[in-house]
């Protein structure tokens, strides 16, 4: 059953639409990430979820119950939704154990019974001998374990995020990862989770929502936004890769052979595709090979294990990227051969 449900949601601020009748449904128990570039719309949706913003148009459902239309809106508080920022909105003052308890205090609930949730939900984002100390004394990581336990603890069907990763260094970035995997695990919640990077939407979520200017271009699992991206905008969004033009030879569903530059390969396709098209071609599926397609090495990077090559094929603009174990001579011709390949659909050949 869906737990959240958006339908047609449109959020206009004066001229500006932040959201353009958007339609998804959040699968109880699952874990989306709503991925796209700064202004696309992302903290709009979230805000609308909660409860912090009402509709221009469209409607909220939780289940089968309306939060919001432009007539009628749940206040955030009457919504049971978890929140957690990317401003941790700790009491500075107090110690850890007081700000986690804090929800808590708040519903009147027994205080034998606060002590013993503190106490799992500490242990559950591994801050279990930090009770007593200040949020002052804490890093920004810690501080953030700390927004995290202060939501898990009101025990929320639902959790939204708003990066909140966004201040924490790399290193801190990759254990919290860690961390919201195992809430997710554990609690079961029902998740939405907003950021713009990339990899950490694609390990953490099992269903990516690539936003831009207000409308969701695709919605699906990470593996198939990566692999058959629903368009351009999609493709050069998630991961590294070229977009190259090339014709349909021989077409069959869901796979066609194209020629791109005189050599023809096997591409995936959506549905049958013909004449000019638009290929999309991932560094790891292509390697520098005595046959393939001609290109001439224009860059060679060292890219910590490998070296990223860039090479123009004979067209005017056309390029591709190219993960090589050594370094490429710039200027040197090659023949390039691809083991994989996914025809983009719905897109104007370039
Ligand atoms: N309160 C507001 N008043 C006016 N315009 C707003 C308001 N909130 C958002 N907008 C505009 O709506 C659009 C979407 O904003 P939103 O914050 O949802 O984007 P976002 O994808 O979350 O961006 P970011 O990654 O930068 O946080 C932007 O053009 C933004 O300027």
């Amino acid at each position: 059953m869906s737990e959240i449900k958006v339908e047609r949601l449109s959020k206009r601020f004066n001229e500006t639409a932040a959201l353009d009748a958007v339609s998804l449904d959040f699968a109880a128990g699952s874990f989306t990430a709503l991925l796209g570039p700064s202004g696309c719309g992302k903290t709009t949706m979230l805000r609308l979820i909660a409860g912090f913003e009402a509709p221009s148009e469209g409607s909220v459902f939780f289940g089968k119950e309306l939060m919001a239309d432009p007539q009628r809106q749940v206040p955030p508080e009457a919504r049971g939704v978890g929140v957690v920022f990317q401003s941790y909105a700790l009491w500075p003052h107090m110690d850890v154990a007081a700000n986690v308890a804090y929800p808590l205090k708040a519903r009147h609930v027994e205080r034998g019974a606060i002590a013993g949730r503190v106490g799992a939900v500490l242990d559950i984002v591994g801050l279990s001998r930090f009770e007593g100390r200040r949020i002052e004394e804490l890093s920004g990581g810690q501080r953030q374990r700390v927004a995290l336990a202060r939501c898990l603890v009101a025990d929320a069907r639902i959790i939204l995020f708003d990066e909140p990763l966004a201040n924490l260094d790399m290193h801190l970035r990759a254990s919290m990862v860690d961390a919201f995997r195992d809430i997710h695990r554990r609690t079961g919640a029902t998740i939405v989770y907003v950021t713009h990077d990339q990899a950490e939407a694609l390990a953490l979520a099992d269903r990516v929502a690539i936003m831009s200017q207000g409308k969701v271009l695709q919605a699906a699992p990470p593996q198939e936004v990566y692999r058959a991206p629903a368009n351009a905008t999609v493709a050069g969004f998630v991961g590294r890769g070229s977009i190259v033009a090339g014709t349909v030879i021989d077409h069959a569903e869901g796979i066609a052979t194209v020629d791109v530059a005189g050599h023809r390969f096997a591409a995936r396709s959506a549905g049958i595709s013909s004449g000019p098209v638009n290929i999309l071609l991932r560094p790891e599926a292509l390697r520098i090979s005595p046959e393939g397609m001609p290109a001439t090495v224009l860059d060679s990077i060292y890219r910590g294990p490998v070296h990223e090559v860039r090479l123009a094929l004979p067209a005017k603009g056309q390029e591709l990227l190219i993960d090589n174990t050594e370094a490429v001579a710039v200027g040197q011709s090659v023949h390039v051969a691809v083991s994989d390949a996914w025809i983009i659909p719905d897109s104007e050949p370039s």
